[in-house]
């Protein structure tokens, strides 16, 4: 399994660490979050500004839909504005199918434009690639203050391979603990902890616990069962979910949802841990629903889960 990987000797340390713990640890408990979304419940009077301002950066060119995934996936799980940081100067348009996205081009200039938008809730990385200007923007999503802060995919990547912004992130946990979560896949996560994905996967509670521990913050090891934990959450684990997730954009979709969720939550008594919660049963929950309708599992679409999410949330309002 994991011996495949040219730095065999230390998935063998890992395992070999894990051995003891794993006969240790306790099964993970199970997710049961979806009773927590009647806090969303709208009082009549509520406006726009009460459901929060989501802002997201990504889609690099040849990436563009991961972030409108993101963006549709925020607009329809009921942020009040969904703002698009688009890095491809090509995609950064209005979209004429979903024209309530405000999509603009990101530029070097990142941290005034946070300080200038004032958003409630950050999410940072689906399509984002490695350029200078991703960097830039992850250096100012780090480092902007209070908000729920959600990494995913490329900025992932890019913590993984530049120490400082590891720093950067720990640093933003120890002024705001609690406030930032991280979404790895099973191959982002091998890059995180610089082992396999095989190894990953051959442990994974042991490996989002090591997550924790890297990073300080509530972490969302995705694949099935998916787990989450944080330094002070034990392991939790989705038992919804099935293979028809297996399809580019669903993890994308993940994080607008979150985004979303904790945006709502932040004038509806939602942190950010409930809110990554809710976001990754109700996603799971989804796809069940719509396999259970035979949309799915072959060709089960992200956009068709976004609906999907939307008529799950209202119900159990
Ligand atoms: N429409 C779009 O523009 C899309 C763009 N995307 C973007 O493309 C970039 C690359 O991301 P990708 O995640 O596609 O590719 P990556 O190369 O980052 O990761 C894929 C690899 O991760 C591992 N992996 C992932 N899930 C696993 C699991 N459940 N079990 C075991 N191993 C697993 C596997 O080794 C797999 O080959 C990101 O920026 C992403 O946001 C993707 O989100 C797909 C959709
Ligand atoms: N076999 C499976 N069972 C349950 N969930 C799955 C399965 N395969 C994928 N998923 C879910 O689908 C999503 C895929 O996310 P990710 O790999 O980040 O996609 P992308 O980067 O292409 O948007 C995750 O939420 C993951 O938990």
């Amino acid at each position: 399994m994991a011996l495949l990987h040219p730095n065999s000797s230390r998935i063998l340390c890992y395992e070999a660490a894990h051995q003891s713990d794993t006969m240790d640890m306790t099964p993970p408990r199970e997710l049961k979050s979806l009773e927590l979304i009647t806090r969303l419940k709208r009082a009549p009077s509520e406006h726009k500004g009460s459901a929060g301002k989501v802002l997201l950066v990504g889609g690099a060119p040849g990436m563009a839909g991961a972030l409108m995934l993101s963006g549709k996936a925020a607009l329809h799980l009921g942020a009040g504005w969904t703002i698009l940081e688009m890095l491809d100067p090509t995609s950064a348009h209005a979209l004429p199918e979903q024209a309530e996205l405000m999509v603009r081009l990101a530029s070097f200039n990142a941290r005034v434009q946070l300080e200038t938008t004032a958003p409630d809730v950050i999410a940072i990385g689906p399509g984002l690639g490695f350029s200078a200007l991703a960097k830039d923007w992850l250096i100012a999503s780090l480092c902007f203050p209070k908000v729920p802060l959600v990494i995913d995919a490329d900025a992932l990547n890019l913590i993984a391979d530049n120490p400082e912004f590891l720093d950067l992130l720990k640093q933003r946990n120890t002024a705001f603990p609690g406030m930032t979560v991280l979404t790895p896949h099973p191959g982002e996560a091998a890059h995180l902890l610089n082992i396999t994905a095989a190894a990953i996967q051959a442990n994974r509670t042991a490996a989002l616990s090591d997550l924790v521990k890297l990073t300080n913050s509530i972490v969302v090891l995705k694949g099935q069962h998916t787990l989450v934990a944080s330094p002070l959450h034990p392991v939790e684990q989705c038992s919804q979910g099935n293979p028809g997730m297996a399809i580019g954009g669903m993890g994308d979709v993940l994080t607008g949802t979150i985004a979303a969720l904790a945006a709502q939550g932040i004038r509806h008594n939602l942190d950010l841990w409930e809110s990554s919660c809710i976001g990754i049963q109700l996603h799971a929950t989804a796809a069940d629903s719509l396999v259970a309708q035979q949309i799915g599992p072959i060709g089960l679409t992200p956009s068709e889960l976004i609906l999907e999410m939307r008529n799950l949330l209202n119900k159990l309002l």
